[in-house]
């Protein structure tokens, strides 16, 4: 049986102002989120992240398409029943939006009290979130009393008061340090999987979506350009943009010193020097002593490093093939045979 969608976005375009000041923000965005998932959108500052997360519960507009959230088409309804509808739509921010003078129970409270539930249930529905996010000694203080992590979990209690299917995270983690991240990272995986929520979130970092995304959209002057598994995404990136998120992600790049004399083209005596990516078995194979040895040649690693993604291996290596250029192109070929990403990123002399 194929997934229950539950988040749908179909040819969805957002621009905003007018005439000679238009900005297009998202242009003609379709993204399907089945139920269960955790789906993130990755891209640059001013991509149009916000603003697709904004148009999944219409905090914005849609210029034109339709949105849908559980099967129900939320660009048709009215004003009244839209508002009914975004109770199933939690959503958590970058700077947590929490009321400075109310406690933490009483933040939590609040979408409760907006749906005029009585105090009682309340109160049922409300000890169990601060459980659940681990802030059961805390109900009585006050936000200003909190950490920014304790802070999130506040609002992540307060986004699942109303018992939502869906919750949009909109940076949901980059004003915490890195510490403070992966346990709110935790946290939304431990509500997934508990609840079985959908999640959507947006973030510009790949430790996110390594860390808790099942699939992700790469987002690029609002359109999204990629769209795969966390695994393939890191694997085999498609576009020149997602490429260039996994190498600064994996922080592989040549040393400046090599760059200095790095050459576009060969000349006598140098050495063609490569960037390559190798994924899933290639790397139980001891390839590149395999590769010496079918081509007779030298192979001087420069840089390397390896990445677990969820449960895929991910290895990237700076390395310079050193011998006659006949044997260095057999190498190549090899190489690519074997099925790696090799990319030459130019040649060098060796002084030695
Ligand atoms: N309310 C608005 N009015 C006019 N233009 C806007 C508005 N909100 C966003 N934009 C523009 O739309 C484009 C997309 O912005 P958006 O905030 O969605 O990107 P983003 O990927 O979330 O960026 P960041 O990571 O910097 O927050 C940008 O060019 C931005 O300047």
């Amino acid at each position: 049986m194929a997934d229950r969608i539950m988040i749908a976005l179909d040819n969805v375009s957002k621009i905003y102002g007018s005439g000679q000041h238009a900005i297009t923000a998202l242009k003609d965005v379709n993204l399907h989120v089945p139920q269960g998932d955790i789906h993130g959108v990755i891209g640059l500052s001013g991509a149009g992240k916000s603003t697709l997360i904004r148009c999944v519960n219409l905090l914005e507009r849609p210029t034109t398409g339709h949105v849908s959230v559980d099967d129900q088409e939320l660009t048709a309804l009215d004003r009244a029943t839209l508002n009914r509808a975004r109770h199933g739509i939690g959503m958590i921010f970058q700077h947590f939006n929490l009321l400075t003078s109310r406690t933490v129970f009483d933040n939590v409270a609040l979408p409760l009290e907006l749906m005029r539930m009585d105090k009682n249930t309340i109160r049922e529905r409300v000890q169990p979130l601060l459980d659940l996010t681990g802030l059961a000694d805390k109900a009585d203080s006050y936000p200003a009393e909190l950490s920014g992590g304790q802070k999130q979990r506040v609002a992540i209690a307060r986004a699942l008061a109303s018992r939502p299917k869906v919750l949009l995270c909109d940076e949901a983690t980059s004003a915490l340090d890195p510490q403070t991240t992966s346990s709110i990272l935790g946290l939304l995986e431990d509500i997934n999987r508990r609840l079985g929520l959908t999640i959507l979130l947006i973030t510009h970092e790949m430790e996110v979506v390594k860390s808790i995304c099942h699939r992700v959209s790469l987002i690029s002057d609002g359109e999204l350009v990629e769209e795969a598994e966390v695994g393939d995404f890191f694997t085999s990136p498609r576009t020149h943009l997602a490429r260039r998120f996994i190498n600064d992600f994996l922080e592989i790049e040549p040393p400046q010193s090599l760059l200095d004399h790095l050459q576009n083209d060969p000349t006598p005596g140098s050495h063609p020097v490569l960037r390559l990516a190798y994924s899933g078995d290639e790397i139980s194979t001891p390839l590149i002593s395999r590769l010496a040895r079918a081509c007779d040649i030298d192979i001087s690693i420069l840089e390397a490093k390896v990445e677990s993604i969820r449960h895929r291996t991910l290895g990237l290596m700076i390395a310079e093939l050193v011998g006659p250029p006949e044997k260095t192109r057999e190498a190549l070929a090899y190489l690519e045979d074997h099925d790696l990403t090799v990319e030459v990123l130019g040649h060098v002399r060796r002084h030695d």
